[in-house]
């Protein structure tokens, strides 16, 4: 598809201001949650990426009336007449994204049903979903697999429990709480995911009437109550977009300044990006990342669950680490099949040796088994230009920040993967001074 791609001109620092709206993480689980109340709800801060349009046409085929408001990047969601929808093509979603699955809950509690098509997402690792079909079934739903998805039923609602995550899942820790707001009794969950878009999810659901308590040990407790009303919110800020653009300042010795992005949510990220060299100051409005000169220092780093180093940061990292001196070493531990796109960057001049043991201080989940998810980074490297195939969102952005690091011109195809969690990506690039230019443009400016 011609407009699917991308010719990135390297060599260029990028130099200006970006700014980052609300979390791709939280946004379209706002949106979900929206679906549990009995009145309309107002999200503000949304971006246009690809992940919110899809679970607005989910939200549409129930029987939410969703429209933009007045403000730019405001989100009228209405679910007054859920009941009342004729449930058309669910199977339209199928491989759409991860969201999906989240529908449970909130349609289990209206409809006492619910049809949940294949998932889609980033393909960085098997990414089952055990723990969500565990708990459901804690709470009381029957669930039937068949080959075009999951048919899922509560004849007789949804029941709290006492539940204990394998793993402090994201997904399975917010289908928890999407479940329990409005099941019967108490439920809590041990191991529970942190990450900062859950802790805002739960304020939306709060907002919303439900009774939730955090406590420091990973434990979650929700009250359930009846009935749930509509809420008025703010999404916290992308601090996955605010990384990716911090890592390419980095990576093309440049300086930017990422209106929007807060600290609180990016502090293990900071300490990571000050340890490598980069230099940073925060102020209220936002954060400026830049390249100070001099070399840039190897690392040694693992990916974990929140409050550890996010793993949608590492792969923007991995191309600013092949810029510092001497051997880094990456061990992602959150996902077996994330460092696949290095070889990518090998072909442009990197040098990445990948080992399936675990090369830090924590074994995890995928040691003797096989996948290569060790990195060693040798720098600094040299890069240069090449063609370029998006494997997955973060891969994707880090293929852009490469090839803007690059000597020549890189041809990136699969760029609307990148849409997914980037919004106007392209445009922030031309404000930074990138040359980016889609080939039916060349086509044009030659004609
Ligand atoms: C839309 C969204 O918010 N995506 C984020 C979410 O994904 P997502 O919610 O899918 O990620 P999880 O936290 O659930 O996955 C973490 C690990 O748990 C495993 N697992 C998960 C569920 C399950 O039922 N069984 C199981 O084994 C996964 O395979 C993975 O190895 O959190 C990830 C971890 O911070 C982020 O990288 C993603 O950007
Ligand atoms: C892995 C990611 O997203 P998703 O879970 O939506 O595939 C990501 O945002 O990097």
């Amino acid at each position: 598809m011609q407009d699917d791609v991308l010719l990135v001109h390297g060599g260029s620092p990028l130099e200006g201001e970006v700014r980052v709206k609300g979390a791709k993480n939280l946004v379209p689980k706002a949106m979900v949650a929206a679906l549990l109340g009995e009145a309309p709800s107002r999200l503000r801060n949304v971006p246009e990426i690809s992940d919110v349009r899809i679970v607005k046409g989910l939200l549409q085929l129930h029987g939410v009336a969703v429209r933009d408001g007045d403000e730019p990047g405001e989100l009228l969601m209405d679910p007054t007449q859920v009941e009342q929808a004729n449930v058309a093509d669910i199977d339209a979603h199928a491989g759409s994204s991860r969201i999906p699955i989240l529908l449970c809950g909130p349609l289990l509690h209206r409809l006492g049903r619910a049809f949940i098509p294949d998932l889609g997402g980033c393909m960085i690792g098997d990414r089952p979903i055990d723990f969500h079909l565990s708990v459901l079934r804690e709470f009381g739903a029957v669930i039937t697999k068949r080959p075009e998805g999951l048919y899922i039923e509560a004849p007789n609602g949804l029941e709290g429990a006492k539940v204990r995550l394998p793993f402090p899942s994201v997904g399975a820790t917010e289908q928890v709480l999407l479940a329990a707001v409005r099941a019967e009794g108490t439920t809590e969950l041990s191991n529970a995911a942190v990450e900062p878009e859950i802790i805002d999810l739960i304020c939306v659901l709060q907002k919303m009437g439900a009774i939730i308590s955090v406590t420091t040990d990973r434990v979650i407790r929700i009250t359930g109550v009846a009935k749930l009303g509509g809420y008025d919110h703010r999404a916290l800020p992308d601090r996955l977009e605010a990384a990716s653009w911090a890592c390419a300042a980095l990576a093309t010795h440049g300086d930017i300044y990422v209106r929007g992005a807060r600290q609180l949510d990016m502090m293990t990220f900071l300490n990571v990006f000050r340890q490598v060299g980069g230099a940073f100051s925060i102020d209220d409005e936002g954060i400026r990342f830049w390249h100070p000169g001099g070399p840039l220092n190897a690392i040694a780093l693992e990916t974990d669950v929140h409050p550890g180093f996010q793993t949608d940061w590492q792969q923007p990292l991995v191309v600013a680490l092949t810029q510092a001196t001497g051997l880094s070493i990456v061990h992602e531990t959150v996902y077996e099949r994330r460092l696949g796109f290095t070889s990518a960057l090998n072909q442009m001049g990197a040098t990445i040796q990948l080992y399936s043991e675990c090369l830090g201080g924590t074994p995890c989940r995928f040691g003797q088994r096989n996948f290569q998810h060790s990195a060693v980074i040798s720098g600094p490297a040299k890069l240069h230009a090449t063609d370029l195939d998006i494997p997955d969102l973060r891969a994707g952005f880090s293929y852009l920040i490469a090839a803007l690091a690059a000597e020549g011109t890189s041809r990136v195809t699969g760029i609307d993967l990148i849409e997914r969690g980037y919004e106007d990506f392209q445009a922030k690039l031309e404000a930074l001074g990138a040359r980016v230019e889609l080939p039916m443009r060349v086509a044009e400016s030659v004609a």
